[in-house]
């Protein structure tokens, strides 16, 4: 439930008919029959109330995202875990929105629209294996952060929907360009909304595609990075169907692409930050072969104990302190995760 919508729950349950249970082991989440269709609902189409699987929330809050975070979400598209940290975020920090698929990052723009949680974020089409875009951190207690150079380009304006024509026409010839190299490594992302306070409104495009050095990372990187990887969905019912069609290959290709959106997230990943790195995937070749693998070769990476989840009704991973969780003793949908926090070097 949207924090602040508590009080008005009486209405909502009027509304869509049916009483919310709370979730015990998660603040702020409630759960329906599996019958209830919440979609069309006034309290949904008002933004009151979101359909976010438990299993994914706990994965957000294991974060422990505070006011003045600057965090990065990796694999951000369709947003449901977006939004939720932009909720847990308040009014200050940031959080930087980034998925390959254009269209699903659309919908989450729409959904970041809907709900009026956008102030504070900016989404990116590219890929985040190579993704790497500072934050903004516009507050006095970074500006050690900031560049000096001179700035002598144009300035971002506030966001609006209706983009005069000029930067249309730019914005469709820069895909154009990308899906014939049908790669984004070489081109800069490309900004698909921004809030008001998401630290863009006034920036010049040079400083907001500098990209960090490994040196200024470690104090000026993300405080927290999500890595909610693709994966083959094998731990959703409604997905099962895709993966029983898909078949080795796909698995070998999601397994690379997971382990690189790793490395790059915690690449950017600022000296003590936390990453979250999640499939819902219940294969251990998408999961723990991949900490292990990434812990191998990270000497700076630390596997954190996630303490909330002594109350979680959630399996251990076969990797001390991961975790898991399953239709079964979860009640959720099927869902990895593991926390790491970057040691200096
Ligand atoms: C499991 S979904 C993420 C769900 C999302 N975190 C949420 O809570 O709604 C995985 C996403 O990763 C995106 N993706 C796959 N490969 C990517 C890449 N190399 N860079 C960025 N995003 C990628 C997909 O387009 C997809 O939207």
């Amino acid at each position: 439930m949207k924090p602040g919508s508590e009080a008005e729950i009486e209405g909502i349950e009027a509304e869509i008919k049916c009483k919310l249970e709370k979730v015990n082991w998660l603040p702020g989440f409630y759960s329906l029959r599996p019958d209830i269709l919440i979609a069309n609902s006034k309290s949904y189409l008002d933004g009151k109330i979101y359909g976010i699987d438990a299993a994914s929330g706990a994965a957000v809050s294991v974060l422990n995202i505070s006011p003045g975070d600057h965090v990065l979400d990796l694999c951000a598209a369709p947003g449901a875990k977006l939004c939720m940290m932009l909720d847990l975020l308040g009014d200050s920090g940031s959080v930087t929105g980034v998925d390959v698929a254009r269209h699903r990052l659309a919908a989450c723009r729409t959904m970041l629209q809907k709900y009026s949680l956008g102030d504070r974020c900016r989404l990116f089409v590219a890929d985040g294996t190579t993704f790497s875009l500072a934050p903004l951190r516009v507050d006095s207690r970074s500006r050690s952060c900031e560049s000096s150079f001179e700035e002598k380009d144009e300035r971002f304006r506030e966001w609006t929907s209706r983009r005069p024509w000029k930067e249309r026409k730019r914005a469709a010839k820069a895909r154009e360009t990308m899906s014939l190299k049908s790669v984004t490594t070489s081109e800069n992302p490309e900004l698909i909304f921004y809030g008001r306070h998401s630290g863009v409104v006034g920036l010049s495009k040079n400083k907001l595609y500098k990209t960090m050095s490994d040196l200024e990372v470690s104090s000026c990187g993300y405080d927290k990075v999500l890595v909610d990887a693709e994966c083959t969905h094998d731990g959703s019912v409604k997905h099962i169907q895709k993966f029983e069609n898909w078949g080795w290959t796909t698995l070998q290709r999601r397994v690379l692409d997971a382990l690189k959106l790793l490395r790059n997230g915690f690449r950017l990943l600022k000296v003590g930050g936390l990453l979250v790195y999640s499939t819902c995937s219940l294969t251990v070749a998408q999961n723990e072969d991949i900490v292990e693998q990434f812990l191998k070769e990270n000497a700076s990476a630390e596997l954190q104990e996630i303490n909330e989840a002594e109350e979680w009704p959630c399996k251990s991973g076969r990797i001390p302190k991961t975790l898991r969780f399953d239709p079964l003793t979860s009640q959720t949908s099927g869902l990895f995760v593991a926390k790491f926090t970057k040691l200096a070097a």
